[in-house]
């Protein structure tokens, strides 16, 4: 049964969660081992307490072959997914390792390769994707970006329909997001936005916190896919309230890593030990697993691509016009975000957002 938490004063309904036999229910085509659920079960992060049936209908998901892609009813579940690049493969190939019949769609065809060689199926446009399927998937750079795979020539929105459900992950902002539902919806099909919180390892490792809001059906026919892709899901109401929680993380996440970055060169300046300065973070209050992640690396100056920093400036930008749209002061934000440009300036665009660290180094 779902268990609801109402967060006062604004009324959001944080539910979680859904059981697995009322998440079944809804997916005919889904699977359900059950007999393979206790080994493959992991320890579940407080906040997915209440859903240990849904946790472990992703482990029997994980754990299925392919003929169990197939219901009691015999359908098979049948997921398009839009947007290959740093997390779209790994989520599209977490499907398709779950038994899921994926059929993938990314602008740069070369993308679709790997998938394309493990089993999933290929269509040349979103329309086609999304005619050809079920319920389908996005997660693509930005606003623009989405916008034009949902509601541009040959987008998805013209594969669309009643009973077919579009749930997009990319990280925009509510504006956006509310105009890709209002077209995904104008066909009767279902519209859900469920931008994700964790990079590319949570998204290999299938550990995503979904931040999802819009159509409740659907959220509840898609939980178990989303489940084989997170650790966690938030159904946050109406739509535009999922993006809004996206970029407030991913605010806060830019101006740590700005304000970590400083900490790295200052102490390197002072003549201390820049690794030792992570260390000591890493034990203290402002532990973070970003920075002890992100930190032995960024002392070397190496900036592994997880999170590109345009991405992370994109965020910015686009909480800084949230914070516009309720005059609320995010000064430290705003700082974060000159920076960001910064880097952005100097051709660290696609490196990690780690890469700040240089626009301050740049400027010393
Ligand atoms: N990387 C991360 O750690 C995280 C990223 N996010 C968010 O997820 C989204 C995707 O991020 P990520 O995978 O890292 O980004 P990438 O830059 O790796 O991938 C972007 C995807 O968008 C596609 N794309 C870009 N422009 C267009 C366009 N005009 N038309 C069609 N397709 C387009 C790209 O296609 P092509 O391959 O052809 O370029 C690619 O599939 C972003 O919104 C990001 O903010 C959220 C959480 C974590
Ligand atoms: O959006 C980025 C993330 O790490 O989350």
């Amino acid at each position: 049964m779902a268990k609801q938490l109402l967060l006062s004063p604004n009324k959001i309904l944080v539910q979680q969660e859904v059981a697995m036999a009322m998440a079944t229910s809804f997916l005919p085509w889904k699977v359900s081992t059950a007999a393979s659920l206790t080994t493959l079960a992991r320890p579940k992060p407080t906040i997915t307490s209440s859903r240990s049936s849904s946790f472990s209908t992703k482990a029997a998901a994980s754990n299925s072959s392919s003929s169990s892609t197939k219901g009691d009813d015999g359908l098979p579940a049948r997921v398009g997914f839009l947007g290959l690049g740093i997390m779209g493969s790994p989520m599209a190939l977490n499907l398709l390792k779950a038994g899921c019949d994926v059929t993938v769609w990314n602008r740069t065809k070369s993308k679709c390769d790997q998938l394309i060689d493990l089993g999933a199926k290929y269509q040349p446009s979103p329309a086609e994707v999304a005619s050809s399927c079920n319920i389908t998937f996005a997660m693509l750079a930005d606003p623009e970006s989405a916008v034009a795979v949902a509601c541009g020539t040959n987008g998805a929105a013209e594969g669309m329909g009643p009973g077919k459900g579009y749930v997009d992950v990319s990280t925009v902002d509510a504006a956006t997001s509310k105009l890709i539902g209002k077209q995904i919806t104008k066909t009767g099909a279902s519209f859900l936005e469920a931008p994700v919180s964790g990079s590319k390892k949570p998204a290999e490792d299938g550990q995503l916190i979904f931040l999802t809001a819009g159509d409740a059906t659907l959220y509840e026919t898609v939980a178990p896919l989303l489940d084989i892709m997170g650790k966690s899901r938030f159904y946050l109401g109406e739509v535009g309230n999922g993006a809004a929680m996206k970029l407030v993380v991913n605010m806060i996440m830019g101006s740590m890593m700005a304000s970590f970055s400083e900490g790295l060169l200052l102490s390197e300046k002072v003549g201390l030990d820049p690794n030792v300065l992570v260390e000591v973070v890493s034990q203290g209050a402002i532990s973070a697993p970003m920075f002890s992640l992100k930190g032995p690396s960024m002392v070397k100056a190496s900036y592994p691509t997880a999170f590109p920093l345009k991405h992370q400036q994109k965020d910015l930008r686009l909480a800084l016009g949230l914070a516009e749209s309720v005059s609320q002061p995010v000064p430290v934000a705003a700082a974060a975000n000159e920076l960001y440009k910064v880097a952005k300036s100097h051709g660290l665009s696609d490196q990690d957002f780690s890469a700040v660290m240089e626009a301050l180094r740049a400027k010393s």
